[in-house]
This record gives C-alpha cells, structure tokens and sequence, in this order.
C-alpha cells in the first residue's frame, strides 16, 4: 500500500497518478490540490501495464487491501506472535519453527538478518536462498528462502513464513497480509500486537499470541563512560551517523597499538542482531531523523540496548550506560516504560524532505479514514518530482517508468542522479546499459579529502543502483558482476582512507554473528 502525491502539475508524470485523482474524486476529495489516493502499488501497477485485471479491480475502493492478495486469502493462516523484550528468544522459536517446516520463507527488516537465518538454516542442511534487493544466492533445490522484506513473495504457498516485526512501512503491511502459509510467525514488542490483532481480523487467519521473557539481565548503569579511555572489551558505542560512526572509529579506538575489542555500531544494530557485546554506550540520546533532531524513542533506547548480554553469548550479563552523564534519566527513564502501543500515527511518522510535501492534510486525513486500522504500517511512496520529471521526459512504458521512479537513488545527491539519468537514458535509447560504457573503473582511487571520499560514496550508489536495476532488468544491465567487483573496491578505497586517518582495519569485515569485536561497524543495509 502506498500513498501517492504528486503536486497536480505532476500529475501525468506516470499516468497513474491521473488515473488515481479521476477515481478518489467520488470521495469529494478536492483534484486541484490533492492527487493522491492509498493504493497497493503492486496490484495497480501491475494490472495497469498488463492490461488484465483493471476492470476487476476498483480503483475507487481502498478499504479492502486485504482482498489484493488473494492467494493468502484461500488460507485460513495460524498467525503466531511471538512477543516480548528483547534478548528473550522470539526469533530462535520462529526460526526453529521455519526450520523444521516443508518449505519457508523468511522476511526480515535488514540485509544482515537476511544473510544470517540463509547462514543458520543452511548450516542446518536446509537449503535456503538468499533474496534482497541486490543480491540473488540461489542453493540447488532450495524450498526456503531468506528475503528482505520488500523482496517478500506473495505468489507462492509456503508451509511457513516468519516476518520480523521492526515495521518497514508498505513493504511490512504487503508481506503480513500477503504472504500465502499455512504458519505465519512475527516477531516482536508486545505493542505491535493490538494493531496487528485489528490488521488481521478481516482475514479470518487465526491469531496467536505467545508471550516471552528475558533469558538473561540487562543493568542500566548509573555512571557514565565519561570518556572514551574508559573503553572496555565488549562495548558497543552507537551513534546515529555514518560520518559520526567513521569520526569514531578514526579519532577514538582505532590506535593500532589500542589493545580494545570493541564494536562502533549504527543504530541499524537494534533490529535483532546477536552479536558479543557485553556493555552497550549510547553516544548520544539523540537522533536526527531526516527531519529534526530528536530524543529516540523507548521502543529504540530498548531495542538498542537489548543487544548487550544477548543469552548464549561470552557475556552472560549485559550493561547499558551513556556516554555522557546529562542522557542518563532518558535512559534509565525509556527502560523502564513500556513501549507505547502502535497508533496511528501517521502524519506524524511520514517525514518528508523539502522536495515533497502533504497537498492538503485534512483530505489526506479524509483519506485515511478509510484505512483507520492500516495506518500505522503505511508509508508515503512518493515518486520524487525530480525522478518523475526526468523520466517522464523519456520514451519508456509505463511500467519501465514506474520501475527507474521506485529504484533506490538519492536524487539529493548529483553523482547518484546523473547516475540515473543515464542509466534510464541510454536504456531508452538502446535498450541495453553497459556499464563500461559509461564507468571508467580506471579513475577510482584512494580518497585524499573529504569531499573525495563523499564523491567515492556516491559513485557506490549508482554502481548498487545498477547491480538493483540489473536483478530487474536483468538483459538489459548486463555488467552486473563489474558492478559489484567495483561496489568492492569501492568499500577497500574508503577503508583505505579510513586507515590513512590512523584507523585500524577490522580483522572482521563482515560483521557475522557473534564475530570476535573489533572495531567492526554495523550500519543499515
Ligand atoms: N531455547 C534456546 N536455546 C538456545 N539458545 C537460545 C534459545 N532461545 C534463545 N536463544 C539464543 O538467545 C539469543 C537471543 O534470542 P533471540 O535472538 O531469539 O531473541 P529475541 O527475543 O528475538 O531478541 P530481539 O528482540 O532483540 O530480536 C540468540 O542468540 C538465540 O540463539
Ligand atoms: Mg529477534
């Protein structure tokens, strides 16, 4: 499901947006101002361009999303939610569950997750592909599969499929309501269960809840690190920027003759991951989330500092603390709050940067009500002007249009939006984008400035922008693998400056499950 809004002028940028502003206006919503409607993207896209399905499908009726998956609803689903705090087993019982099932299907919120249950049910003699937006591992004979959720598959039956409940807007709503199992397991914080209970009730899937408690005990500490010489073996410090994570690790514990194991991790680390970490340390209690910066949530404080003593790991106990004195009551304050039930929430939980904006919120609203108990897992899809503009200019179909509008590009960025510019170009053009055509692997080189290193960031986003269009259309971007030995180099050249900055390079690149800490960084995927 998504939201679609474009400013009017925009509006035929995809023809879609027009067909959606003809539909909603039965409600009486205002054309001029508002061209936007909810809508499950995929089933609109899809019977649009194939031409089959439109007549069956309502546009003007957006109250039933549950009836776009009609596969899932042919079942009658054993929902299971497996809810409590962190650290206290919900994904190991999901996960044995999948293991032991026929055939799965796991959806988690992070790549990490993804490669890491594909590594479990492997290991176990399961075999299981791995599915995300950028990459494709595909095991022989294979009947489960570890997926992104966005790659979530509602076109086929599974015996069981797990979903990991760190919500990811649209892409969650779709898997929870579409994936097609006979067992479906979420996981998490026993406030998601109230609305996922509301979500599901038009299903008739049968919904269970089985309740958790810690396996092992978290202490909030009263004293603060203070300073960075206080470091310990074990600790993780968080902060909630890449530049932030890599001023850390440069300036503070990467001194080649610095003794410490220890993690500098994103806030990405709170989605599940089990990793060694015996103390957790917030750097800060404040996060900037696209919009402003603001204190982070107890849901957030929880999740981040239930990775310290994980069960079954080398520290049976972990520890939580800030580094400064003045985040402390935040802390202690968050941990010991419940987390507050999910609600709608949603004008307030849609960030929008300055190139977007809400057309008119009280007929958003009017909107809304249509979908009262969905809001909450809805995110605004909003093509970016600037791509719509860009490709519109282009002689593409309109699902081609649709797929270049929906690709992963920062068109904040100038190296990522000429990147796009030119892939849609020259794919209108011929039909086919060689990446060598375009890319000179000759000029990447080790970065000598910060705005070197940022240029460096930016051309691994148009190369993962074509290894992403090339898993779509795969004939047509046909250097997938130069694209991705380029990708690499491109993180050895950022290393590599790293280093020059008196940073220590990880023995673990990768961070692994449980991997001797070293200074590894976990940042989103
Ligand atoms: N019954 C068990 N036997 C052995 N190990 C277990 C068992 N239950 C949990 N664990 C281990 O404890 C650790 C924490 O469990 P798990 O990851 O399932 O917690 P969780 O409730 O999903 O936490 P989070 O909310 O942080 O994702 C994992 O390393 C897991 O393998
Ligand atoms: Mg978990």
């Amino acid at each position: 499901m998504a939201l679609l809004l474009l400013r009017n002028r925009k509006a035929s940028a995809l023809g879609i947006p027009r067909i959606l502003r003809d539909n909603v206006e039965p409600f009486g919503l205002n054309s001029e101002k508002i061209i936007g409607a909810f809508a499950s993207v995929d089933v609109i896209i899809r019977s649009y361009c194939s031409g089959s399905g439109m007549k069956k499908f309502d546009f003007t009726d957006l109250t039933r999303p549950h009836t776009w998956y009609p596969l899932a609803r042919k079942k009658v689903r054993k929902v299971i939610l497996h809810v409590g705090p962190t650290n206290s087993g919900k994904t190991h019982q999901a996960l044995s569950r999948l293991e032991s099932s026929s055939s799965g299907i796991y959806c988690g919120p992070l790549r990490l997750l993804a490669w890491e249950v594909a590594k479990r049910l492997n290991k176990a003699n399961v075999s299981c592909d791995l599915i995300t937006g950028q990459e494709r591992e595909e095991v022989d004979g294979a009947k489960h599969r570890a997926v992104t959720v966005e790659m979530a598959d509602v076109v086929s039956d599974y015996d069981c499929a797990m979903l990991g409940c760190k919500t990811r807007g649209f892409s969650f709503t779709r898997a929870l309501l579409g994936i097609c199992a006979n067992e479906l397991h979420l996981c998490g914080d026993p406030a998601a269960v109230p609305l996922i209970q509301q979500i599901l009730q038009v299903t008739g899937d049968d919904v269970k809840v089985q309740s958790y408690e810690r396996l092992s005990p978290l202490v909030p500490l009263n004293v603060p690190l203070g300073s960075f010489s206080n470091i310990q073996t074990g600790d993780c410090i968080v902060t909630f920027s890449r530049h932030a994570i890599y001023r850390l690790k440069a300036t503070r514990f990467n001194d080649a003759s610095s003794e410490f194991d220890v993690l500098v991790a994103s806030d990405a680390i709170g989605m599940g991951l089990n990793l060694n970490i015996s103390r957790i340390i917030f750097s800060t209690m404040k996060k900037f989330d696209g919009v402003e910066l603001r204190d982070l949530t107890v849901p957030e404080v929880k999740q981040i500092a239930g990775r310290a003593g994980r069960y079954g790991s080398k520290f049976p106990v972990g520890e939580v603390t800030c580094l400064d004195s003045e985040d402390l009551p935040l802390l202690h304050k968050s941990l010991l709050e419940p987390s507050p039930m999910l609600e709608e929430h949603f004008l307030e939980n849609a960030k929008l940067s300055e190139n977007y904006f809400f057309a008119n919120c009280e007929e958003v609203l009017a909107i809304i009500g249509l979908m009262s108990s969905l809001i909450q897992e809805l995110i605004i899809v909003c093509f970016h002007q600037k791509v719509a503009t860009v490709i519109d200019q282009l002689p593409l179909r309109l699902h081609e249009k649709y797929l270049f509008c929906i690709s992963p590009v920062d068109m904040n960025d100038d190296i990522s939006s000429q990147g796009l510019t030119q892939f849609a170009t020259n794919y209108s053009k011929k039909g086919i984008v060689q990446l060598r055509e375009i890319f000179t692997p000759g000029t990447l080189q080790v970065p000598k400035t910060q705005a070197a290193l940022r240029e460096l960031e930016s051309i691994h986003k148009v190369l993962d922008l074509y290894v992403w269009l090339s898993f779509r259309l795969e004939e047509s971007f046909p250097d997938r693998e130069l694209a991705a030995s380029q990708k690499a180099i491109c993180s050895m050249l950022i290393e590599e400056f790293l280093e020059r900055l008196g940073w220590q390079k990880p023995r673990v690149k990768k961070v692994t499950p449980r991997p001797k800490l070293n200074s590894a960084v976990v940042s989103r995927c």
